[in-house]
């Protein structure tokens, strides 16, 4: 059965694209949302029938051999790109109960000089599923959708900061950075609550997840603990990342979230869409009214830490600790610091 939870706000984009009245309506709620929770479910993108039809070929690709699957897993990918089997990914250090697959946007590898930033090699081609000849161009095309779900977001983020509308475009202007999971969260056949994906935040500027119907996201409240992200249908969930909580110096905030496994033999779908600022670039500690800092209730920005704004160093670190399999196989260097 399909509910509602009042823990977490709906917002209807279409109010915002409509302009006006409804604009300024749907711009007041996302600043409450973000401001306090960082969390929302997304009604009114148009995108409701292809989120299923891509939780769909996400079923049918996990239901491949599994000899299919390893044959593209990611530890063959210098680029983060591929399959990760159930518990091959850590979160605090801990495995999570998930098999998964990632892309991230379709891009020749980069020829790297000595003295090039590691982080580069996240640019690359990804891995495609043999028995699936359609998954690519599906996916692509998602990703793009989203892409542009979340690029409508950022400026209208900028819009509640009280910044031109425009402020985060020069972060964005080659490609922002995206990356995409098809997730699968197997029961955990017993009476245990098992780590689907153990208590994190996001790193980026924005995430959009689009769920079947079995509840086990949950997001960490101030006032009500953990409370249940459980699906609507058609609606995405959409949460800050903490690129966004930085760059507003805490005034849009990065919430703890995580995955409760499915207790019996039910497995779970979803579909995680993560953007961020291109690698290249610098995030901008932005200057908000006074008032609007008044209001904040996310950690204040360290201005003195430029390090953490630089993207591409951040995702690379963010890859290396989830992913150590592939750290030993293609940045031995990173790994034997780590
Ligand atoms: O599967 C989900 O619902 C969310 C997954 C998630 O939070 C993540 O992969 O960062
Ligand atoms: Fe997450």
């Amino acid at each position: 059965m399909i509910k509602n939870n009042a823990a977490l706000p709906v917002l209807d984009l279409s109010q915002l694209l409509a302009g006006g009245e409804a604009k300024q309506k749907f711009l007041k709620e996302l600043a409450e949302a973000a401001r306090t929770i960082g969390f929302f479910y997304l009604t009114g993108h148009g995108l409701a029938t292809r989120q299923q039809d891509i939780l769909q070929l996400s079923q049918q690709f996990f239901a491949l051999p599994e000899h299919e699957k390893l044959s593209i897993q990611m530890r063959n990918s210098a680029h983060f790109r591929g399959y990760t089997k159930l518990q091959g990914e850590l979160t605090q250090g801990k495995p999570d109960l998930r098999e998964q697959f990632d892309i991230m946007r379709e891009e020749p590898a980069v020829d790297l000089a000595c003295d090039d930033s590691a982080w580069w090699k996240l640019i690359g081609p990804n891995q495609w599923p043999a028995a699936m000849p359609s998954m690519r161009s599906a996916l692509l095309e998602w990703q793009e959708n989203l892409s542009e779900v979340s690029v409508t977001l950022l400026r209208a983020f900028a819009d509640v900061l009280q910044q031109p509308e425009d402020i985060f475009d020069a972060t964005i202007a080659d490609a922002p950075y995206t990356h995409m999971k098809l997730i699968r969260y197997p029961g955990s056949g017993d009476a245990v609550r098992r780590q689907g994906v153990g208590a994190h935040k996001d790193p980026g500027y924005l995430t959009i997840v689009a769920q079947d119907d079995q509840s086990g996201l949950e997001v960490l409240t101030d006032d009500k603990g953990w409370v249940s992200a459980a699906p609507i249908e058609g609606a995405f969930v959409v949460n800050i990342g903490e690129l966004l909580e930085l760059a507003s110096n805490g005034y849009l905030r990065a919430t703890y979230h995580r995955v409760v496994s499915p207790q019996t033999a039910t497995e779970r779908f979803s579909c995680a869409f993560f953007m961020a600022a291109q690698l290249n670039t610098n995030v901008p500690l932005l200057e908000l009214p006074e008032a609007l800092r008044e209001e904040a209730l996310g950690p204040a920005s360290d201005p003195e830490n430029p390090l953490f704004y630089q993207v591409g160093d951040n995702v690379l670190k963010g890859r290396l600790r989830s992913h150590p399999d592939v750290a030993a196989a293609h940045y031995p260097k990173f790994a034997k610091a780590g």
